[in-house]
């Protein structure tokens, strides 16, 4: 908790009531539904909700935008995401719906009411339209594009402020991505965490932006 705390300072009560509570939250869970690596639940606050708070470290949303979390199993990056901009919508989906037990779980244990769930293989959804698409450790870059392009709706960039991206997909990545990005056909923003956060755990991990 130290750690976020490190980072980002301006937190309402609400909100670190909210990270607070994740570490019990997540550790009961993961006792039912293996979604977090057992030995990694120690560090859940570095490795879990420090890593998808990068993504808020680097970009700005603008109130009543919507995102999608493609893939986001137990709620990550989604639900410290949610947690962090309590005015902005994030549609959890996933293929496995137990894991969205877990993100129910959590999401209305904390109190968010800016969370939904979709219990659903990304390339299925046809009938819903987001700002962005936001994933970590799901597939390829190619295979995020893919699904996730078609997600992503044109929006009118008068509407937005001059901090907000423009609508893409953003995903977190590690190691060594020369060949992934050169097969995916896109040209990706990229920041380097270690740049954002100075934990060795950051060292090769980074944020790819696709603006569509
Ligand atoms: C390694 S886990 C990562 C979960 C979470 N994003 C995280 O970083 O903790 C990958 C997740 O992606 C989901 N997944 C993989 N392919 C998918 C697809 N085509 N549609 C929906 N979910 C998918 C899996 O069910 C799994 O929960």
């Amino acid at each position: 908790m130290e750690m976020v705390l490190k980072y980002f300072s301006e937190f309402t009560e609400t909100q670190l009531r909210q990270i607070a509570l994740l570490k019990d939250l997540y550790t009961d869970w993961n006792e039912k539904i293996n979604v977090i690596s057992r030995k990694d639940i120690d560090s859940l606050y570095e490795k879990h909700v420090l890593h998808s708070l990068a993504i808020a470290a680097a970009f700005s949303f603008d109130e009543g935008t919507k995102i999608v979390d493609l893939g986001c199993g137990g709620g990550f990056p989604g639900i410290p995401l949610a947690i962090f901009f309590p005015g902005v919508h994030f549609h959890m989906v996933d293929s496995i719906a137990k894991k969205l037990k877990v993100v129910e779980g959590v999401a209305e244990a904390v109190g968010l009411t800016n969370v939904t769930v979709q219990h659903s293989r990304v390339e299925d959804i046809k009938d819903k339209k987001f700002d962005y698409v936001v994933s970590r450790a799901v597939a390829p870059l190619q295979d995020l594009w893919r699904w996730g392009k078609p997600l992503i709706q044109k929006t009118n960039n008068a509407t937005r402020s001059e901090d907000a991206p423009a609508p893409g997909l953003i995903c977190l990545k590690g190691g060594d991505l020369a060949k992934e990005i050169q097969e995916s056909g896109t040209k990706p923003y990229i920041t380097a965490i270690k740049d954002i956060f100075e934990e060795p755990f950051f060292e090769e991990k980074y944020i790819l932006y696709v603006p569509k």
